[in-house]
């Protein structure tokens, strides 16, 4: 391991390292136990769809318990990403409505909105000639989006600063990103005020949203709104509608009773976790969109024809996709320039803890592999880029992989930027639904270059690559790619890929 980590620059998401060790150990397995005591417990390696079959569809194993003490802090206790068993259950069947593609579609126009002020920002980016990280813009756009999903609020972080969105991406920077040694940075005093202070403010500004919500709905309640009921699917509404059903006596919803405390909570932490899942995963993959797609000529003048021939003229196309959102089910090249880069540059994986009595089958021997007291992770980088699963062009973007007359001759189960099985990502849909619109609106219009050669012109941007000095220390390439990914929270371009944008209309 700790040969394999002087190969990769420090910063490096530690998902790049399995298939490193796997090849230069000459593993055939495509799966290894790593004992990294005395950090935490032994981590079993796992990147054979087989066998991440096994883990996460067959038997879904219970999610890593080192997951808690991350998200306690992004979203407070019982948040649905790291709970399991009932508690999980019932939330996600109560969030579930909220993903159902009819739902979605409506949220369409939003987006193309929300899109459109980014690309004026891009414009004004162009025309002053700078260079800037593509992360921090992709994220403030796609907060705005979360921000509608969850709490059928317009936050404009893209034209202004919201407390509550400062103080979340703040806590993604204060939580151990860097490695195992980055744990002593939690028990730093002025760490732990932090971290409270920004729980505090997430905390009371969703609260208030939600208890000016439960008010309005009380009103209806009682009969005093009236009004044509209206069947709402933002996720705050959904947890409030999950509560009356649970509540309702006789059929009736007992409003004066007011808002359980425990309920209140559990809600709370529920849309902190959609704000934290929904937005940088999702920044992250337009950013290596892009990336991939300036690296491959080729493909950006397929993805831009495509985008010519189904949506027609640009300035004519946010309101071509707002009248018939349904036409973006027609892009089939940029679906597949996205699970390409979904493939290329995952943006999460699966952590999860291991059972007593419970063994994973190698797929060749049908040898039985013990699981208890362990880490089980699987991996999706080393699963993505593995040659024997891909291929020797594993390495290379070939968004044709996925084309509808080629996705018979994909490796089975192994793409699976999203998981499989029940603990799967409920915003999968929203984020190809994002991404796709994005893509539509910014790809004919602006030409990007990589600008990591410029970085010391963004030293005092004031953004949170900028204040990490060690960052920027010693190697800073894997195999000669520049835009490894790095943790923070998810896995995000580093630096947050600098960019110089040129407008070509
Ligand atoms: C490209 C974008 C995205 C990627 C790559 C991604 C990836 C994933 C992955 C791999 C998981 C499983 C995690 C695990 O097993 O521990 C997951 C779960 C989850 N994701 Fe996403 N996600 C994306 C976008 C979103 C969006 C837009 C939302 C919300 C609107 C979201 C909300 C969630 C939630 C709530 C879970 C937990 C689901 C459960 O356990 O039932 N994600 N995501």
């Amino acid at each position: 391991m700790g040969e394999a980590m002087t190969e990769v620059p420090a910063r490096a998401h530690p998902h790049a390292l399995p298939l490193r060790i796997a090849k230069k150990y000459n593993i055939s397995n495509k799966y290894f136990y790593m004992d990294v005591w005395p950090f935490q417990a032994p981590i079993l390696y796992v990147f054979d769809p087989a066998l991440s079959q096994q883990v996460t569809q067959e038997h879904s194993l219970p999610k890593f318990e080192g997951l808690k003490p991350f998200m306690i802090h992004l979203a407070g206790p019982g948040d649905m990403v790291s709970s399991d068993g009932a508690h999980w259950k019932k939330w996600r069947s109560i969030f579930n409505p909220g993903f159902a593609a009819s739902h979605l579609m409506t949220l369409a126009p939003f987006i193309v909105d929300k899109a459109t002020i980014f690309t004026q920002r891009l414009t004004g980016r162009a025309e002053r000639g700078e260079v800037f990280r593509l992360e921090e813009d992709a994220t403030r756009l796609t907060v705005d989006i979360i921000g509608k999903l969850t709490l059928d609020l317009e936050l404009d972080t893209q034209e202004s600063e919201n407390e509550m969105v400062t103080a979340f991406r703040d806590q993604v920077h204060l939580l151990p990103n860097g490695g195992p040694l980055e744990v002593l940075k939690m028990w730093q005093p002025t760490g732990i005020w932090k971290r409270w202070r920004n729980g505090r403010i997430m905390r009371s500004y969703i609260g208030n949203v939600l208890d000016q919500r439960f008010a309005k709905e009380a009103q209806t309640a009682n009969g005093s709104a009236g009004g044509k009921k209206q069947r709402k699917r933002a996720i705050l509404d959904l947890a409030l509608e999950g509560y009356k059903s649970q509540q309702e006596v006789g059929g009736q919803f007992k409003a004066s009773a007011g808002m359980d405390t425990e309920f209140r909570e559990a809600a709370i932490a529920q849309i902190r976790t959609f704000i934290f899942a929904g937005h940088d995963t999702t920044s992250s993959t337009i950013c290596y969109a892009t990336y991939m797609l300036q690296k491959n000529p080729d493909c950006l003048a397929k993805i831009r024809k495509e985008h010519d021939d189904i949506l027609g003229p640009l300035e004519s196309t946010p309101e071509a996709i707002k009248n018939d959102p349904h036409v973006l089910n027609k892009l089939e090249y940029t679906l597949a320039v996205i699970r390409e880069t979904l493939r290329m540059w995952p943006a999460a994986s699966s952590t999860r803890t291991g059972e007593a009595g419970y063994t994973v089958r190698d797929p060749k021997t049908g040898e039985a592999l013990p699981s208890e007291d362990m880490l089980v992770w699987v991996v999706h980088f080393a699963q993505h880029r593995h040659p024997d699963i891909w291929g020797n062009d594993a390495h290379e973007f070939h968004p044709e992989r996925f084309l509808p007359e080629n996705v018979g001759k994909l490796p089975e189960g192994a793409w699976r930027p999203f998981e499989r099985g029940p603990r799967n990502c409920i915003g999968q849909d929203l984020a190809l639904l994002e991404t796709k619109i994005i893509l539509a609106l910014v790809l004919r219009r602006f030409s990007f270059k990589p600008a990591f050669d410029s970085l010391e012109e963004l030293k005092n941007d004031g953004s949170y690559y900028s204040k990490e000095e060690d960052w920027k220390k010693g190697k800073q390439d894997i195999d000669e790619e520049e835009a490894y990914q790095i943790l923070l929270g998810a896995a995000k371009p580093r630096e947050g890929m600098p960019m110089r944008v040129k407008e070509m209309l």
